[in-house]
C-alpha cells in the first residue's frame, strides 16, 4: 500500500524530534501502521533547518498555507505553536478535509471546542497525545485504558520546565533565572516562559485532562492558575526539612459542588511517587472509582520524548483510515503479517548486575577464593559487606553487589563458589535492575 503522505508544519525541537524518530524507526512505525508514513512536504521559517535534519527529499516552503494546500497530503502535523496562525491553519486543514495531528496545548485548551467541532462536520481525525505531559501517553490511558471508569480525580504534574527550576533549586541550590535559561536552551520551555512559570502551560494541559475525566467542554478561562515565579530557595529548603516536596500540580477533582480545576504549587509529602517524580519528567495520578489510583510517568518535554507522541497520533489515523477488520488496531499491536522470528533469549544469556549472598567459614582466604572465581570469569564487585551471622560460631554473611554480567558466567561462577570447602551453604543470588 502507498504510504500515507504527511505534510509537517514546524521543524523547530518538536517536528526536529518528530522527522528524526519518523525517519529513523520507519521500518517499525510501516509494521505497526500498516504502511510507511513519509514527510511529503515540511514548512518553516528557516529553511536550512531541512539541511540539518536530512530532510533532503521532502518538499520545502516557508508558507505554511502551502502544505495545508496541497492535495497530496493527507494529515497535517501543527508544531508551530500559538493559538493565532496555528488556529488558522488547523482549521483551514480541517475544511480542506485532512487529518490534524497537534502537540499545541494553548491551541486545544483555547480553541478545542471549535475545532472539535468542525473536525466532527468534516468527519477528520484531530488527535493531540503530545499536548499534555509530551510522551506519556495519558491522553490514550484516560479515554481509552480507563474508560470503564467514573475518574474522581486527577493530579499531575504537567509542566517539564517549572519541575526542572524546582528539582535543580533543591538540588544544587541553583538560581531561578539560571535554570530557567537552562531549560530554553534545551527546548523545553515554550516560546514565552512566563507560560511555564506563571502556571499557564500547566493550566492548558489540566483543562484538557479534565474535559477528558470528566466529559465537560474545555473552559480554560475558569481554570484557575498560579505558577512558581514566587517560589524562593528558602521555600524550597523549608519543606524539605518538613519532609515535603513543592510541586507545581494540576488538580482536577469532581465534588459534589463542581469540578475543582486548579494549578499551583503545592507541597506533597515526600514519601509519595509523585513527590519525586523530577527534573524534566511528568508524572500524572487519575483515581478511577473502579481501578482505583492509577500512575503514568515519563518525559514531559524535549524533542524524540514529544515526537513519540506525535507519531503515535500518526500511527492511530494512519490505521483507522484503513479501518477494514485487518486494519484496526492489531492485536499485537504489530500487523500479524509482519510478527517475525526473533528469538526469545535464555536467561543464561541476559545480563543483569547481582546481589549474592553466601554463608563462609571465617577463615583466612575465602575471600580471595571468591573474588578470583568472579575475577575469571569477568565479574567485578561494584559494593561488598561482610556481617556476623546470628547463630552460628566462626561464619559470616558475605553481600556483594556485581557490576552487569551475562548469567551465564554467573551460573559458573555461584557453581565454583558453592564447590569451595569454606563456603557453607548455597549463594543467593538476586538479579539487580537500576532501571534508569
Ligand atoms: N518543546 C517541547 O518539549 C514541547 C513538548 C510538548 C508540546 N510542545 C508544543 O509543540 C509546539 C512546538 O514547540 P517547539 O518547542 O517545537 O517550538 P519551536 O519554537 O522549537 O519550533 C517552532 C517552529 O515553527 C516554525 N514556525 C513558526 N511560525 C511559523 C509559520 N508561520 N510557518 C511556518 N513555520 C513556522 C519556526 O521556524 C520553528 O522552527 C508548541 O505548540 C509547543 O507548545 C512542545
Ligand atoms: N513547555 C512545556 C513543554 C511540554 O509541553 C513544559 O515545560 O512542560
Ligand atoms: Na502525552
Amino acid at each position: 500500500m502507498e504510504p500515507v503522505k504527511v505534510g509537517l508544519l514546524g521543524l523547530g525541537t518538536v517536528g526536529g524530534g518528530t522527522a528524526t524518530v519518523l525517519k529513523r524507526n520507519a521500518e517499525e512505525i510501516a509494521r505497526r501502521a500498516g504502511r510507511g508514513i513519509v514527510i511529503d512536504y515540511a514548512a518553516n521559517l528557516d529553511l536550512s533547518r531541512a539541511a540539518e535534519l536530512g530532510l533532503g527529499d521532502v518538499r520545502l516552503t516557508e508558507n505554511a498555507f502551502d502544505v495545508v494546500n496541497d492535495p497530496d497530503i493527507q494529515i497535517v502535523v501543527e508544531l508551530i505553536g500559538g493559538y493565532t496562525v496555528a488556529r488558522d491553519l488547523v482549521l483551514h486543514a480541517i475544511r480542506s478535509g485532512k487529518h490534524v495531528v497537534t502537540a499545541n496545548k494553548a491551541l486545544i485548551a483555547m480553541h478545542g471546542n471549535e475545532i472539535f467541532a468542525a473536525a466532527q462536520q468534516q468527519g477528520v481525525m484531530v488527535a493531540f497525545e503530545a499536548a499534555v505531559a509530551g510522551g506519556i501517553p495519558v491522553i490514550k490511558a484516560v479515554r481509552e485504558g480507563l474508560a470503564a471508569n467514573r475518574i474522581e480525580w486527577l493530579a499531575g504534574i504537567i509542566n517539564g520546565t517549572s519541575n526542572f527550576i524546582l528539582t535543580e533549586m533543591r538540588d544544587k541550590g541553583r538560581s531561578f533565572g539560571d535554570v530557567l535559561a537552562e531549560a530554553q536552551a534545551l527546548g523545553y520551555a515554550e516560546a514565552d516562559p512566563t507560560f511555564d512559570i506563571e502556571g499557564v502551560d500547566a493550566g492548558h494541559k489540566l483543562t484538557i485532562l479534565s474535559s477528558i475525566a470528566f466529559g465537560i467542554p474545555l473552559q480554560f478561562k475558569q481554570t484557575y492558575t498560579e505558577g512558581i515565579s514566587r517560589i524562593t530557595s528558602d521555600d524550597v529548603k523549608y519543606a524539605t526539612e518538613l519532609g515535603y516536596r513543592i510541586k507545581l500540580l494540576g488538580i482536577a477533582r469532581r465534588t459534589a459542588a463542581g469540578i475543582e480545576q486548579r494549578v499551583h504549587p503545592t507541597l506533597i509529602p515526600e514519601r509519595r511517587l509523585i513527590a519525586n517524580v523530577d527534573g524534566v519528567m511528568n508524572a500524572v495520578l487519575v483515581k478511577g472509582d473502579a481501578v482505583g489510583a492509577t500512575l503514568y510517568y515519563g518525559a514531559g518535554a524535549g524533542a524524540e520524548p514529544t515526537a513519540s507522541a506525535v507519531i503515535a497520533d500518526l500511527v492511530d489515523i494512519t490505521r483507522a483510515l484503513t479501518s477494514d477488520p485487518e486494519n484496526r488496531v492489531p492485536h499485537l499491536a504489530f500487523q500479524p503479517s509482519t510478527l517475525t522470528d526473533t528469538a526469545i533469549l535464555p536467561i543464561a544469556e541476559v545480563e543483569t548486575a547481582f546481589y549474592l549472598r553466601m554463608c563462609a567459614l571465617d577463615r583466612p582466604g575465602v575471600l580471595a577464593d571468591v573474588t578470583r572465581i568472579l575475577g575469571e570469569r569477568q565479574i567485578s564487585i561494584e559494593a561488598f559487606i561482610q556481617k556476623e551471622p546470628q547463630s552460628g560460631e566462626n561464619k559470616v554473611n558475605i553481600i556483594m553487589l556485581t557490576q552487569r554480567v551475562r548469567e551465564g558466567n554467573m551460573d559458573e561462577a555461584i557453581a565454583a563458589i558453592e564447590a569451595l570447602d569454606s563456603i557453607c551453604s548455597s549463594v543467593t543470588r538476586i538479579r539487580v535492575e537500576n532501571l534508569g
